[in-house]
């Protein structure tokens, strides 16, 4: 596996003294725990670093000239569940200061153990439901980034993820490139809670044929109170 993310970061072309290596120590943790956990569906090692470590590293470069930085900036991932891609991203660019959140338990714990065994161990893993927390004091429109991938449709991950990027930062949804409908659909609530949509680049991870797309929202005014709302809310009238 080790070789496989090497030659996908020198493609990408980031930089990767040592991240690799652990990369793959992730990798194995991984798919050592998948078979006593459900934490993901790929558990072929080749595949997991393609669909999952590449995946997640293309975040760092796409959009060429105009592409997001990373460097010293706060990153909350919502729904990350084993990780993703929070963690890719936080191994690869170590001034990012990281936040993962999700709603299962085991998975968090799961989490706090490998970042430990990795060293990282000013990652914040944090084990709550996204809509509740970002309700809470010092959570709302405080993080430079929020990023997330396969949690929900835009329309309902909009809410979940916007209300916790501070104005001028950008949430990053990691979407499939059929993702046109979803979009234009979620293009009123966007706007409802601050945001804007910046651009929608799609890319190859290298090695493969799959193609994804990462839609870029900016925020650009603080989101109203009174967002985001309850689950059954959101999930029944989607704005
Ligand atoms: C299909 S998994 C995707 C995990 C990861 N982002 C990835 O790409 O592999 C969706 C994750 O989102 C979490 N999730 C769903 N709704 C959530 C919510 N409202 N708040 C926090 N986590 C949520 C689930 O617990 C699950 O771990």
């Amino acid at each position: 596996m080790v070789e496989r993310i090497r030659a996908g970061l020198e493609a990408l072309g980031i930089p990767s003294p040592g991240a690799a290596a652990t990369l793959s120590r992730y990798g194995e943790l991984l798919i050592e725990k998948n078979k006593v956990m459900n934490l993901t569906a790929i558990t072929e090692p080749d595949q997991v670093a393609d669909l999952h470590f590449l995946d997640c590293a293309a975040l760092l470069t796409i959009g060429g000239e105009r592409a997001v930085s990373f460097r010293d900036k706060s990153l909350i991932d919502v729904g990350t569940g084993a990780g993703f891609p929070g963690l890719p991203l936080r191994i690869l660019e170590p001034s990012l200061s990281l936040t993962l959140l999700d709603s299962l338990g085991k998975r968090v714990t799961w989490l706090e153990e490998v970042c430990s065994g990795l060293g990282l161990e000013d990652v914040r893993c944090i084990h709550a439901r996204a809509e509740e927390q970002a309700l809470l004091k010092g959570w709302r429109d405080a993080f430079d980034i929020a990023t997330s991938r396969a949690v929900a449709d835009l329309r309902l991950l909009c809410e979940l993820c916007l209300p916790y990027v501070k104005v001028g930062g950008v949430f990053l949804a990691m979407k499939s490139t059929d993702c046109d409908q979803e979009l234009s659909a979620a293009g009123r609530g966007i706007q409802l809670l601050g945001g804007r949509v910046q651009a929608a680049w799609d890319y190859t991870i290298p090695g493969t044929d799959v193609t994804h797309r990462v839609v870029v929202i900016e925020k650009t005014s603080p989101t109203p109170r009174g967002y985001p709302r309850r689950w059954a809310k959101i999930q029944k009238a989607p704005l």
